[in-house]
């Protein structure tokens, strides 16, 4: 049998700039133009997300490097306590161990974090360390990250397009436009009439059939929300995405029901590991689950929570990432279309998401990506040596 390669070193950088941090942009970009978010009830807060420190983590870079040479990399948010995180505690699961032992090495870094971690930036982490792992072996195995999950069950991606001008998305081909809710409960009754007059004229500019989406970054609450879905309905709004703070469980599963009958209800982009998305699932909290797969836990633990949703006959429909979802959404019939963030300032052209972090990125064409477009070693992609990549610790 072929001698398997032993992981030899692991380094975590951090780079500031957009990227795999997307929040982290100029003035002027439709992502930071008085988006509705928990922090909204604060008029100081209100009009910026970077006003609050949406962007202060930063994009962290995951290094692994076997002991045949290859280097695998993945790019996740969490900047330089993820780094920290990093280098002085998970790098000790993986030095000495074969780049096959994944599942170990996750179980051993979730576990041995259990008492500081859990959800959030830990888990970040450890999903930027998972899927540099993968990356990894695609590298050693000369093969894409979705063969090496099972193979294809399609040779094209279809993509929805989130920004701030869906009726640009229809033009360059997506199949629908999820739009950025601009005013929270805060805003009172004249921010509701606001945000309700805007969705209408999207509808008026994309006509009956294209698909338009809200998503409320977390900034509602249950009254706010089903007002809101109701007043929608007239307008055929797709689905109420994110509407609730993630822990509450219980308001999604009374907004499933009290959104209008058609509606759906979605959530999960900021929920982590299987046991956060059972508690999604068996509350009935929502009708298509969204996990991040640099925020979730990586593609192993997105294996399972797929697996999941599958037995609960829930679609996954991954927030953002880039690459790293594409390779998981080809390879599951429960993800019969993916997200694409249109990180362009006007949300007027097409830009890859991780711009300028990754060089290799590929980008919807006409709203579709074609199977052979992802079938490089690994992910596909490469660091972009025009980023100056910092290394704040070392082990
Ligand atoms: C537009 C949203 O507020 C957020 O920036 C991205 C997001 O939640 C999504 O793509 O979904
Ligand atoms: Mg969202």
């Amino acid at each position: 049998m072929r001698s398997i390669p032993t992981i030899k070193q692991v380094r975590a950088y951090t780079l500031k700039g957009g990227g795999a941090d997307y929040h982290d942009q100029s003035d002027g970009h439709w992502i930071d133009d008085h988006v509705a978010t928990p922090m909204s009830k604060y008029p100081d807060y209100r009009q910026s997300r970077r006003s609050f420190g949406i962007n202060v983590l930063g994009t962290l870079v995951v290094e692994i490097e076997a002991s045949d040479g290859s280097v695998g990399f993945a790019v996740t948010t969490g900047g330089e306590p993820a780094a920290y995180i990093v280098e002085k505690h998970l790098a000790r699961f993986l030095e000495g161990a074969k780049v096959t032992d994944i599942e170990r090495i996750w179980d051993q870094m979730y576990f041995s974090t259990l008492y500081y971690g859990r959800k959030g930036l830990v888990i970040n982490t450890i999903s930027g360390v998972d899927l540099a792992l993968w990356d990894l072996l695609g590298k050693v195995r000369q093969e894409p990250v979705h063969q090496l999950l099972g193979g294809a069950v399609r040779d094209e991606l279809q993509f929805y397009a989130t920004g701030a001008r869906p009726d640009l998305a229809q033009k360059l081909g997506f199949i629908g436009g999820k739009l950025p809710l601009h005013h929270g409960p805060a805003e009172g009754e004249e921010g509701l009439r606001k945000n309700l007059e805007e969705l209408a004229t999207m509808r008026e500019r994309v006509g009956p059939d294209f698909w338009l989406m809200w998503d409320c970054w977390m900034s509602l609450d249950l009254n706010y929300a089903t007002r809101l879905a109701q007043g929608a309905r007239e307008y055929g709004l797709k689905w109420i995405e994110e509407a609730l703070p993630p822990d509450d469980y219980w308001g999604y599963a009374d907004l499933r029901r009290n959104v209008p009958a058609g509606m759906m209800v979605t959530t999960g982009e900021h929920e982590a590991t299987r046991w956060g998305f059972r508690m999604l699932l068996e509350m009935g909290c929502c009708d298509i689950i969204q996990p991040d797969v640099g925020w979730c836990g990586g593609v192993t633990e997105l294996i399972k929570i797929s697996a999941l949703a599958d037995a609960h006959q829930t679609l996954v429909i991954p927030h953002g990432s880039s690459v790293y979802s594409y390779h998981f959404v080809a390879t599951r019939q429960n993800s019969p279309f993916a997200e694409f963030l249109m990180m362009a300032p006007k949300a007027d052209e097409v830009v890859p998401m991780f711009h300028p972090q990754l060089l290799g990125e590929p980008v919807p064409v006409k709203g579709r990506m074609r199977l052979s477009e992802l079938d490089k070693p690994g992910f596909g992609v490469e660091l972009n040596p025009a980023c100056e990549l910092h290394r704040p610790y070392t082990h």
